[in-house]
């Protein structure tokens, strides 16, 4: 069998695809979808307008982001992120706004909200698209206004904070079906910047794989020389609906698994992918399993992950660990 072995000269220490430029450290591909990005990125960086950053979950969205304020005139100052989704829906107006001692029930202390934090830096608000309507409402008076209300206080403080949002939803069906503000989205929507998915620059696929087998050679102590052909053949083939997150894992996996100096095969069938072949037929495994019943509770509760009755209650889980669960496994929407 004809092995893609990995090592040239020097070891696997010295073995580094990419990164392609300076700037973009650790964002592995060479793609022009991807280097279409990165030129984009280095036009607007500079600048002080806000981003909204697209795409599929995986694909690299908060990697984006952090580079987008290393290469910006806020570089010195701080990066933080909020993920919309992470949180309950009743609590991120207090973690982005803040609030004063005794606002509400609970309040104990006076609390600095993330966009305080984020003085004269940069603000990455994740899964946006999850921000519930009312508090969007609030986040446009901020970003229009540049101050925010603490809960509870009656003296707005003026903040100067680059916003970058990202989501995996498509905000102009959000808008268009009333889940979110119009006006909020053309604030945010002043330069989109669209991440191709993993499918669409399958000539990232191999270079991906060699820079996480390296990385978890190290993490494990194994020394995995590379990918056997028909394992990146089957790389080649794959859909993969959960992106680059979900090659990483299943690099992980394997590197951990292998019996032999490579890899000799990847776990992934495109039989079963993008529901081709009989699925009464297919021999699943635990992780395809998994994420078809989590697809099936999402949907018998209408994608609804917090809260009573909700797809994190059915399934026993802290919604967040049903969030991350939903990450590895590539649920995204329109599942
Ligand atoms: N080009 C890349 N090179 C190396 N690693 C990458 C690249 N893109 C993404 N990753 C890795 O893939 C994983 C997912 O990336 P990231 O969290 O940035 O995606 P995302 O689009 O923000 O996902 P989500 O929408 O689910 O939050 C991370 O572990 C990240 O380090």
């Amino acid at each position: 069998m004809k092995e893609k072995v990995l090592i040239v000269e020097g070891g696997y220490a010295e073995h580094r695809p990419g990164p392609v430029m300076p700037g973009f450290e650790g964002i592995i591909g060479k793609s022009h979808l991807l280097l279409n990005v990165f030129d984009n990125i280095i036009q607007v960086a500079p600048t002080d307008t806000s981003i909204l950053i697209l795409g599929e979950s995986g694909t690299g969205k908060e990697m984006i982001a952090g580079c987008i304020h290393k290469l910006s005139l806020r570089k010195d100052q701080r990066f933080v992120k909020l993920n919309c989704a992470a949180i309950p829906p009743t609590l991120i107006e207090s973690e982005l706004f803040g609030h004063e001692k005794g606002a509400f029930t609970g309040a104990f202390d006076k609390r600095i909200g993330r966009f305080e934090q984020a003085a004269k830096g940069t603000i990455f608000l994740d899964e946006i698209g999850e921000m519930p309507l009312e508090l969007q409402a609030k986040l446009l008076h901020v970003l229009q206004d540049k101050e925010v209300d603490r809960i509870g206080s009656k003296a707005p403080v003026k903040i100067d904070v680059r916003v970058i949002a990202a989501t995996n939803r498509n905000l102009e069906k959000e808008v268009a079906d009333g889940r979110f503000r119009l006006d909020l989205y053309y604030r945010l929507n002043v330069i989109p910047i669209t991440l191709p998915p993993l499918r669409d620059r399958k000539e990232d696929i191999i270079d991906l794989a060699e820079y996480f087998i390296d990385r978890y050679n190290r993490k494990s102590g194994r020394k995995i020389a590379g990918l056997s052909d028909r394992a990146i053949k089957s790389m080649m083939a794959y859909h993969w609906p959960g992106n680059i997150r979900e090659l990483e894992h299943m690099i992980e996996r394997c590197v951990l698994l292998a019996k032999g100096p490579i890899i000799e095969d990847i776990p992934v069938n495109p039989k079963n992918d993008q529901g081709a072949g009989n699925p009464e037929t297919q021999i699943k495994t635990i992780q395809e399993n998994e994420r078809d019943h989590i697809i099936a509770v999402l949907r018998k509760c209408n994608g609804k992950i917090w809260g009573p009755g909700a797809a994190a209650e059915i399934l026993n889980l802290p919604p967040t660990t049903l969030r991350s669960k939903m990450k590895k496994l590539g649920i995204q929407k329109g599942y």
